[in-house]
């Protein structure tokens, strides 16, 4: 392996924290602070091991979010703590500089952590500041203004609070100058993206809220974004434009599953930090069409049948907050109610993975890093029968209790591992998963396993694809030609039973239909076209971190 040449040196002194003395080091990639040995602690240090790495610190620059002068304490309460030790001169100084940087603690989370050196006199203490605060100035990529939405009643109505009590303040010391707007209706933050925001003005938006929050902000920039240049989102061929504007997610909503699954937990101050650092993780987008009719996009769960069910069901139970989604999972999942309908995809190349690989999306996915783009775009209903070996239609008929469409793994507290764990978020893929008609009991198997270390597809009645595009018609919607054409390889009774059926679509039959829920909400049509745009958007997050980021802070030989 080639090795990386030493980062140059930019200043070094001799510094003092809690009474101890350290070598305190500024290069371009680290600060460091190095405890400097006495003799006495040398001894010690020879009984229990050294002592180097017990005292040593290393911050990445690019993980410091700030550095300040810091306020003198009262000389008179100091005194006592600085008379200990008075040989040393660093130690008689009252000049002192705080850094404030990222610190990780458990389940990836960060938090904001802070060390307070103290100089020999001013002018050395001004000259750190000015080094650490140069350095921070070459960080490009960190945001310095963000427009700020925030849905004060998401989740459990804590949004503003939270804002205010944990994220506000942690803006404000990395010198990020913010406009807030704390909606007033359902829409409010898509429209006034759509049409009235000054985009230019910003480095990014913040949305305070849930998934359904976030769906509203990428409606709202992915349109004006398709708006500006000209881009007609009705045609669902279309290669729309990636929207230039990172969005950061403060989690304040029900479930939060786009924050669990591109930071690794739902906690404030670890999405602000992530803003802060200006990290960015490209993301996929499914936009839906009806006919030439766009509907919405998705970015993590598009699911007919059970999940469609559950969220029409708790739409009605919204005062409860994050629990109706157990009412009416417990409600939906007893009145196991099965659909028909064909679906037909476009699979995705083998070489992106598959959905049963078991190898996770992680910080600096090599699979993300290189997509497998849709470079065979449908453009109408014939290339379903498109016989090119590049990329083959396929079509499943069947009887479901559920069709679901992850874009990412939608892992979330309540599904740790999420719908599809090997799931891309930016692969430029989905993966779709049919759950045929069962009993019960297997269901609530399949069900449970969400929720375990079980492999959820490993059911005979379960299977899933990596796709690019996919259609779903439900049969009530069918043309009488292709039901005619299915119904011909069926009974004669069979077929006058759904004729009944479609006659009369309110019965407990198969021909009843559900709703999708796209991302939290409940769309208008059965009948839809959906396709993955590769990384159309990008957030404030780096995906999850692999647990050994944070074991072994960095790999000490950089340094
Ligand atoms: C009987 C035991 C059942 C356990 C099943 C656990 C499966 C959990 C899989 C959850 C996948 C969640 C995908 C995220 C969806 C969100 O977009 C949506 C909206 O979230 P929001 O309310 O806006 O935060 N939430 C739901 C529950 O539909
Ligand atoms: N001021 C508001 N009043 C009512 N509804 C709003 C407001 N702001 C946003 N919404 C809507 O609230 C819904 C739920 O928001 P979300 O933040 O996702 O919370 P939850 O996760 O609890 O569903 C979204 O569909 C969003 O459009
Ligand atoms: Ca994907």
């Amino acid at each position: 392996m080639e090795k990386q040449p030493k980062p140059q040196l930019l200043l070094s002194s001799q510094l003092s924290l809690l009474n101890r003395v350290y070598e305190v080091t500024l290069n371009g990639v680290f600060l460091s602070w190095k405890e400097v040995e006495t003799r006495q602690k040398r001894a010690v240090g020879n009984i229990y091991g050294p002592l180097k790495a017990a005292g040593s610190h290393y911050v990445p620059v690019c993980e410091i979010i700030s550095v300040q002068e810091t306020e003198e304490e009262c000389p008179s309460t100091d005194l006592g703590k600085w008379q200990k030790v008075p040989q040393s001169p660093v130690e008689s100084n009252q000049h002192a500089f705080t850094v404030s940087y990222v610190e990780r603690i458990q389940k990836h989370r960060w938090r904001c952590s802070e060390v307070t050196l103290h100089c020999t006199d001013r002018t050395l203490c001004l000259q750190w500041v000015q080094a650490i605060r140069e350095q921070l100035s070459l960080l490009t990529i960190r945001p310095k203004r963000l427009l700020v939405y925030i849905n004060p009643y998401g989740g459990k109505h804590r949004g503003k609070r939270i804002y205010e009590q944990k994220v506000a303040p942690i803006f404000s010391r990395a010198c990020i100058s913010t406009d807030v707007i704390v909606t007033e209706r359902a829409n409010h933050a898509r429209d006034h993206l759509k049409t009235e925001a000054e985009l230019k003005k910003y480095d990014g938006v913040v949305c305070v809220g849930g998934d359904g929050m976030f769906s509203e902000i990428i409606h709202g920039l992915i349109s004006r974004t398709q708006c500006d240049s000209g881009v007609d989102q009705n045609r669902s061929d279309e290669t729309l434009i990636p929207c230039s504007l990172r969005i950061g997610i403060i989690p304040a909503g029900s479930t939060d599953c786009i924050c669990y699954a591109t930071v690794g937990s739902n906690d404030p101050v670890t999405s602000a930090l992530h803003i802060v650092v200006g990290d960015s993780q490209p993301m996929d987008v499914c936009s839906i069409h009806h006919n030439n009719t766009f509907l919405r996009y998705s970015v993590s769960l598009l699911g007919y049948g059970f999940y469609g069910d559950v969220l029409t069901d708790s739409e009605r139970k919204r005062w409860m907050g994050p629990a109706r989604y157990d009412i009416s999972g417990v409600k939906t999942f007893l009145s196991h109610r099965y659909y028909e309908g064909t679906i037909s995809f476009l699979p995705a190349d083998e070489n992106v993975g598959t959905p049963r690989d078991k190898l996770q999306c992680r910080s600096g996915c090599n699979i993300c890093r290189l997509p497998s783009l849709d470079k065979q775009v449908s453009k109408d209903e014939e290339s379903i029968s498109d016989t090119d070996t590049k990329g083959v239609w396929q079509v499943i008929r069947g009887k479901f209790l559920a069709i679901n469409a992850a874009c990412m793994s939608c892992a979330c507290p309540r599904s740790p591992k999420g719908l599809s764990p090997s799931a891309h978020l930016a692969d430029g893929t989905a993966d779709l998963i049919l759950v045929r008609k069962c009993s019960r009991f297997d269901f609530l198997r399949h069900l449970l396993r969400h929720t375990n270390k079980d492999d959820q597809f490993d059911h005979p009645f379960v299977e899933v694809y990596r796709v690019h595009q996919f259609r779903f018609t439900p049969r009530y919607e069918e043309t009488d030609s292709e039901l005619e054409l299915r119904e011909a390889e069926g009974s004669g009774r069979k077929r006058f039973f759904s004729q009944i059926c479609r006659e009369h679509p309110a019965c407990n039959c198969s021909l009843v239909h559900s709703s999708w829920n796209c991302d939290g909400e409940i769309l208008p049509h059965a009948a839809i076209q959906v396709r993955v745009h590769c990384q159309l958007i990008k957030l404030f997050a780096r995906g999850i971190e692999e647990q050994s980021v944070f074991e072994e802070p960095y790999a000490l030989n950089a340094i």
